[in-house]
């Protein structure tokens, strides 16, 4: 069995929020992971919602902010949500730029040296994590959903519609939905992925939607007083490639709501639900 570390576990809302660490093949070290076990978790297997956050998060950010485990607690998901890279890579530039490095893995699998020793939260999360969360805790891989904020949305829409079938819901907040097109993806994927913009688009939503679609509705709440929307966000690229490509989409836009965890915090129950009603927790 795999080894994993209890760093905490508290009592929350008649479950368990726990914070774990464990040996990663894919990131080449350690890796921290929060997750929440609603009151079910005592008794039966529950379905997994997987959370992945934003540039300069961690395990802790949305685990804290966003106020998800009542829901969860009361639909009987357990909620999984990992750091967001891997850390203390002593790499040069993998410290200092917030938009790059540690805090900022964008969810691929880095083909450049030496990002790509450790750099790989794409098969971390799609294979890694969800192997090791069934080995030690009361979860249906069967029945997973993956959500996300920002670049972690971006995280949650390529890696639905590059598995399919893998996972049952996806939803996203402010999401990252062309970064092929925007300057985070710009700065940040020739470096993890080489100039052939052609590998870059293996990991856009957009370009992704336009060849294979996710089976289901993909929920995205978007706030208009964001101030990334126009420059990094652009929901309305990913609209028009789910058109194209035949794909279902809720966009929700926000009037008055920014990027912050206060705009996730108000919607978050609906994302629950959201994920709930397709991983049999109606
Ligand atoms: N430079 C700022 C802003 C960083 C920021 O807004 N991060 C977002 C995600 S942005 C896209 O992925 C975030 O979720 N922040 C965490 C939070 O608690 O709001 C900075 O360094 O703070």
């Amino acid at each position: 069995m795999t080894e994993i570390e209890t760093i905490s576990e508290q009592r929350c809302h008649g479950g368990t929020q726990g914070f774990y660490r464990h040996h990663s093949e894919s990131c080449g070290g350690p890796m921290r992971f929060a997750l929440y076990q609603p009151p079910q978790a005592a008794s039966e297997v529950c379905p997994v919602l997987y959370y992945l956050a934003g540039l300069t998060c961690t395990e802790e950010t949305a685990t804290i902010k966003a106020g998800a485990q009542r829901l969860a607690s009361e639909l009987g998901l357990i909620l999984v949500m990992p750091d967001t890279s891997p850390r203390n890579t002593g790499f040069d530039g993998a410290t200092g730029d917030w938009e790059f490095g540690e805090g900022a893995g964008f969810y691929v699998d880095a083909t450049q040296a030496p990002w790509s020793s450790r750099f790989r939260m794409h098969s971390y999360v799609v294979d890694e994590l969800p192997a090791l969360i069934a080995e030690h805790f009361p979860a249906d891989r069967e029945r997973s959903g993956i959500m996300g904020h920002s670049m972690g949305g971006h995280g949650a829409l390529t890696i639905a519609l590059k598995h399919p079938g893998r996972y049952r819901s996806v939803s996203a907040f402010a999401p990252i939905v062309a970064p092929t097109q925007v300057p985070w993806g710009e700065k940040a994927l020739p470096r993890y992925l080489g100039e052939d913009t052609s590998a870059w688009a293996a990991y856009d939503a957009c370009e992704l939607v336009r060849r294979q679609t996710f089976d289901g509705t993909i929920l995205i709440d978007q706030g208009e007083a964001d101030g990334f929307l126009s420059t990094q966000l652009k929901p309305e690229l990913f609209d028009q490639a789910c058109a194209e490509g035949g794909q279902s989409l809720v966009l929700r836009r926000h009037a008055g709501y920014d990027h912050s965890y206060y705009f996730i915090s108000t919607f978050i129950d609906d994302h629950l639900r959201h994920h709930a009603s397709a991983l049999g927790r109606p």
